[in-house]
């Protein structure tokens, strides 16, 4: 592994799924391999799982962390390769990327979608400008597309929690009061749509379609109630449209997750990656059932971070 930004990166998804599994059975028990090491954050957008969990994966690995939230914390900084800097961004991507590379092993970085430039989105233009210029290896700590850790997260609990040889795994669109990136949906279709022992579905209102590139021919199921029918985890999450960018195209309330969804469903565990809006995308009784598994969810980004950074540093 040379970078994590994508399933593809994660090379042999099954043997990284053990080796993550073999980390949180024994979290204290690699920390050889984080000695004298630092991991480096920034941010450019909020974060509690992933700034927390982030830190905590590299305490556990032996290693040291620091955190930047970019803009806020430091200089403003300016994109355009060969900008005239003489308006308001201060330092240039270019030197601050390859200067934060001088104080750490690996950089893990966060970067959000604008929602209204989809070819820049797409093009992952800033998570790839970071990618040229550091001089360690990169963590995606979420991208304009893209949250792979998330999805590792998703994948460690699902294994973990699992009764039965196959499972069906249901994604399923939610309502939101915001527009929303589409990258937690993206990922999570990048990474459970190759899962050999995963019966994947999507279901979504018709203009909620995601990038084919990353639900590579999934099956897609209009009728959020027919999908859910014998599942055996949902996850749930809003996004905003991707073939009309950015845009909230609809809003239907019925597609909230309640008890009555769960019902179709074969007693399935409940997952959604926060932070949640309760009562709008899912209602408390579900988020508070014994079968959700929103908690123990965080709790393992902690184990696909550290899984990452211990392959990147071994
Ligand atoms: N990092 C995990 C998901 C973050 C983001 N949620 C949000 O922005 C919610 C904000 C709000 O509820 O206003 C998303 O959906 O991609
Ligand atoms: N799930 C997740 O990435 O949460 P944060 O945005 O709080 O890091």
């Amino acid at each position: 592994m040379k970078n994590f930004t994508s399933f593809a990166d994660a090379g042999d998804y099954k043997a990284l799924l053990q080796q993550a599994l073999e980390i949180k059975a024994n979290p204290y028990g690699y920390q050889h391999i984080g000695r004298n090491k630092t991991i480096g954050l920034i941010f450019f957008n909020p974060s509690l799982r992933t700034r927390l969990s982030s830190v905590k994966a590299a305490y556990n690995l032996g290693a040291q962390a620091w955190v930047l939230n970019a803009g806020a914390d430091s200089w403003t900084l300016e994109m355009a390769d060969g900008a005239v800097m003489n308006g308001g961004t201060q330092e240039h991507i270019k030197d601050a990327i390859a200067v934060m590379s001088e104080y750490c092993d690996v950089l893990g970085v966060r970067t959000f979608p604008t929602l209204t430039n989809k070819a820049e989105d797409y093009g992952e233009v800033v998570f790839n400008k970071i990618l040229q210029y550091a001089t360690v290896p990169v963590i995606s700590l979420e991208s304009a597309t893209l949250h792979p850790l998330q999805s590792f997260a998703d994948l460690i609990t699902v294994a973990e929690t699992k009764q039965k040889e196959r499972v069906k795994v249901v994604l399923t669109w939610a309502p939101h009061v915001r527009a929303l990136p589409q990258c937690v949906p993206n990922s999570f279709c990048d990474w459970f749509s190759e899962i050999d022992w995963v019966d994947f579905v999507i279901t979504h209102p018709e203009g909620y379609e995601l990038d084919p590139r990353f639900t590579k021919g999934a099956r897609i199921e209009y009728d959020q109630k027919k999908a859910l029918e014998g599942a055996d985890y949902v996850q749930a999450k809003n996004w905003s449209s991707y073939t009309d960018y950015g845009q909230v195209l609809g809003n239907d309330p019925a597609w909230m997750l309640t008890p009555a969804h769960m019902a179709l469903t074969d007693s399935a565990k409940f997952l959604h990656c926060l932070p949640v809006r309760r009562n709008v995308e899912v209602s408390d009784a579900v988020l508070d059932a014994p079968g959700s598994l929103i908690i123990q969810e965080a709790g393992n980004r902690t184990f696909s971070m550290q899984t990452v950074l211990h392959e990147l540093l071994k």
